[in-house]
């Protein structure tokens, strides 16, 4: 490491091992850098421990890799995805995972769609015949990040956290868990499994080995970043494991998906001595911060889960301006000018990446580029965590969730765009949770660039900004 930690995060990689702890902190404050210290520190002291580290998705995995090499290299330290560990396991249970195990969101709608069609669900002349399958797959992949068992449970659970304002009244739901006990029996009927539903992987794996625990599920400590972004089934798949002490790290004011959890609905015993918060960022220069803390303006994304927004505190402060707009009143012609200013900052050799909030403007730049004379590439998961510089890179906004960069160009951010276009056909309360979410989203994405950020608009500039 080529810097010395503060106090505080000092604090918190010794802080007591043992039971849970949770480190909160804004965008840039060092809660990764803390969580795999922390991992490193655990074996120091216990030597013949056994450590988990769950990152939030492989580029993230392949970060945690770098920084924790040799522990890993010795067999000391596992680094995985939270499917990835679940996978494993139900693997050593003599689980199978024959071609097309995973039913992923297309195959999910698909299901759906047949399943809708038949008469004996019920769906014709109510409310629900007005919604499309891709809100049929919402519901349901709600109901299985929620981990709901009955329908009696349907009908008790609160429809809190973002996103989920709009969901079905309570006559509709017995409707609804019809569908959704249908969908779990076809898809079982048919040798595959959701692939959002990992506690039910756990669950496969312990019916298999017949043991209340399968073997192998068990380490002395285990570390889990971006803890925001787990759903409530995660979360208590997760909060099993340890047997000495757990480690959350995350932000709630990057919380990306339409995920929700409290600690309590986990089983998870959390003291407030025990969530401690980290001010400060170590990676945005003061302009960053300032934009970074309009965006978020006064959303407060979840009461339960302690909220702080960002400090104007511990800033990094050069003296120079490092947030750019590009504005014309053509799109085309400012996304041509970003484009051009990456370019420069690339053969500058410096580490600049294009986000977008679609794929289809990361391709059409990328079209841009060639006409150029410039080799850019799209890049995701590890390619873009390991990204060496051999071509522009170019990614979406979610892709760059913990990571950073040196400069960082944003395109696509005119209103009717972003987020007009998410926000379509929204009304009411469903309409301001998404606006929340979208809010986070532009949170995370703005406080990646260690040095400079910015962004292109063509017409009315982005309503966050
Ligand atoms: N004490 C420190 N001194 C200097 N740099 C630091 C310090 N702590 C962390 N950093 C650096 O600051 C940057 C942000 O750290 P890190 O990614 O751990 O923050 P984070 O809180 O997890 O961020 P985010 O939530 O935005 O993903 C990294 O480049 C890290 O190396």
């Amino acid at each position: 490491m080529a810097f010395r930690l503060a106090l505080p995060q000092i604090q918190l990689v010794d802080f007591d091992p043992e039971g849970v702890l949770l480190i909160r902190g804004q965008a840039g404050s060092g809660k990764t850098t803390v969580l795999l210290e922390r991992a490193q520190a655990l074996l120091r002291t216990y030597p013949r421990a056994t450590v988990l580290v769950l990152a939030f998705n492989e580029a993230l995995s392949s970060r945690a890799r770098r920084t924790l090499g040799a522990a890993v290299a010795e067999g000391r330290l596992e680094v995985r995805t939270l499917h990835d560990w679940a996978k494993t396991l139900a693997r050593h249970e003599g689980v199978q995972f024959p071609p097309g195990f995973w039913a992923d969101s297309t195959t999910r709608e698909r299901f759906l769609g047949n399943i809708l069609k038949r008469p004996s669900m019920n769906i014709q002349g109510t409310r629900l015949e007005a919604w499309t399958v891709s809100q049929w797959s919402d519901e349901v992949e709600w109901l299985i990040g929620q981990d709901i068992q009955s329908l009696e449970d349907y009908l008790d659970t609160p429809r809190r956290g973002r996103g989920r304002s709009g969901g079905p009244g309570r006559e509709d739901r017995a409707k609804v868990w019809a569908v959704f006990e249908q969908y779990r029996k076809e898809l079982s009927a048919k040798g595959k499994h959701d692939l959002h539903d990992i506690l039910g992987l756990i669950r496969k794996a312990s019916e298999q080995s017949q043991k209340p625990q399968p073997q192998k599920a068990s380490f002395d400590f285990v570390l889990v970043d971006e803890v925001q972004d787990l759903d409530l089934a995660w979360l208590k798949a997760v909060a099993s494991i340890a047997r000495v002490g757990t480690t959350f790290s995350g932000d709630f004011a990057q919380r990306i998906y339409r995920r929700h959890f409290t600690w309590k609905a986990a089983g998870i015993e959390l003291p407030p001595a025990r969530s401690r918060f980290l001010a400060g960022t170590h990676r945005n220069p003061r302009a960053i911060v300032a934009l970074a803390q309009k965006v978020l303006g006064e959303a407060d994304p979840s009461a339960d889960t302690g909220f702080e927004s960002p400090s104007p505190d511990a800033m990094l402060d050069d003296g120079q301006d490092h947030v750019y707009f590009i504005q014309h009143p053509q799109v085309r012609e400012a996304r041509k000018r970003a484009l051009l200013h990456a370019v420069d900052c690339w053969k500058g050799g410096r580490d600049v990446v294009i986000a977008v909030p679609f794929r289809r403007i990361a391709d059409e730049s990328i079209k841009v580029l060639g006409e150029l004379g410039t080799k850019a590439g799209f890049l995701q998961r590890r390619d873009l965590a390991d990204r060496d510089g051999a071509v522009l890179p170019l990614t979406t906004f979610h892709q760059m969730k913990g990571l950073e960069c040196e400069d960082l160009v944003l395109l696509g951010m005119e209103d009717d765009l972003f987020p007009g276009w998410f926000l379509s056909d929204l009304q009411g309360a469903e309409l301001e949770d998404k606006q929340a979410e979208l809010r986070n989203l532009l949170y995370m994405i703005v406080t990646r660039p260690r040095r400079s950020l910015t962004l292109s608009m063509g017409g009315k500039v982005c309503r966050f900004l």
